[in-house]
């Protein structure tokens, strides 16, 4: 099989457009065939293979900062940093340069143990939370390193993703790679704040009890721009989705 070339990530731009107050967001995870990011209860899968993965981590690269609910944190403690060396990436692009992370949690549920939050994580989170937070777990997870950063609800009672990516903006985060999970991964299909789609799509089936990738109804999407890579046994799909 030859050797993926990542050239069609490499060379996308991930900048907002000219005078945007609000950073370029790309809405990317791993899927099996029917369409799960996870097995039951949450389960994580390795659903990417070696060369796919390295795709996701150019992608961490290429980004300021990157994002994941705080269901994601409980569940797979993830570290959201770019392991790959100089060899794999051109000299622009340097492999230490980690992503800002960025947690959506509304009651301040982050764990004190969460690797984020470890002396060897990078960058410590910045968590986005709700109004009616715990003031005392807030100056908890500050002692940590964390940033604890209070947002507005949205007419659901979720985090406003329009006022998140403003204040975004406001930190000098220029782009935002979103990596899930089901719940985040469906507020932003739906809010229509997404400008690159990027889908790893494993050859594999995890059967009915796994977690879909999209957890309600977003209408039927529709997307531009569109091209698939194989890597490895894996197929990656880039778009835009279709603004109207
Ligand atoms: N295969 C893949 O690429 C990935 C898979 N996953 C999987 O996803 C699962 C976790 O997904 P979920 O439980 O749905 O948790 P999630 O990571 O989507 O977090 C959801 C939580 O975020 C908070 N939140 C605040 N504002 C929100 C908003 N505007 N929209 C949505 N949520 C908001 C809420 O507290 C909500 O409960 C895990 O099983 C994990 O393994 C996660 C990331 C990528
Ligand atoms: N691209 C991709 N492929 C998979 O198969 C996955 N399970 C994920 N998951 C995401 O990566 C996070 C783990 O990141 P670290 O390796 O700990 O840095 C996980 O929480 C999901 O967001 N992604």
């Amino acid at each position: 099989m030859p050797a993926p070339d990542y050239q069609f990530l490499l060379q996308r731009s991930f900048a907002p457009v000219a005078g945007a107050a609000s950073p370029h967001v790309t809405l990317t995870f791993a899927q099996s065939l029917d369409g799960k990011i996870a097995g039951a209860h949450g389960k994580q899968l390795i659903l990417s293979g070696a060369e796919s993965m390295k795709a996701t981590h150019i992608l961490r690269v290429k980004h300021d900062a990157i994002m994941v609910g705080i269901g994601t944190v409980l569940n797979d403690d993830p570290r959201l940093t770019v392991r790959l060396t100089s060899d794999d990436l051109p000299s622009e692009l340097d492999p230490n340069d980690h992503p800002q992370p960025v947690i959506l949690d509304s009651k301040l549920r982050f764990p004190s143990t969460a690797k984020l939050t470890l002396p060897a994580s990078p960058k410590k989170p910045w968590i986005f939370t709700g109004p009616d937070h715990d003031p005392i777990r807030k100056q908890e997870l500050e002692a940590l390193g964390a940033k604890v950063l209070p947002l507005e609800l949205d007419s659901n009672g979720n985090l406003s993703l329009k006022h998140l990516l403003a204040k975004l903006h406001e930190f000098s985060i220029r782009s935002l790679m979103v990596e899930g999970g089901a719940s985040v991964i469906t507020s932003f299909l739906k809010s229509g704040l997404v400008d690159s789609f990027v889908l790893t799509v494993a050859p594999v089936y995890v059967g009915k009890d796994g977690i879909g990738a999209v957890n309600d109804a977003v209408g039927t999407p529709k997307f531009v721009d569109i091209s698939y890579h194989t890597l490895g046994r894996d197929v990656m799909m880039v778009a835009k989705p279709h603004r109207v």
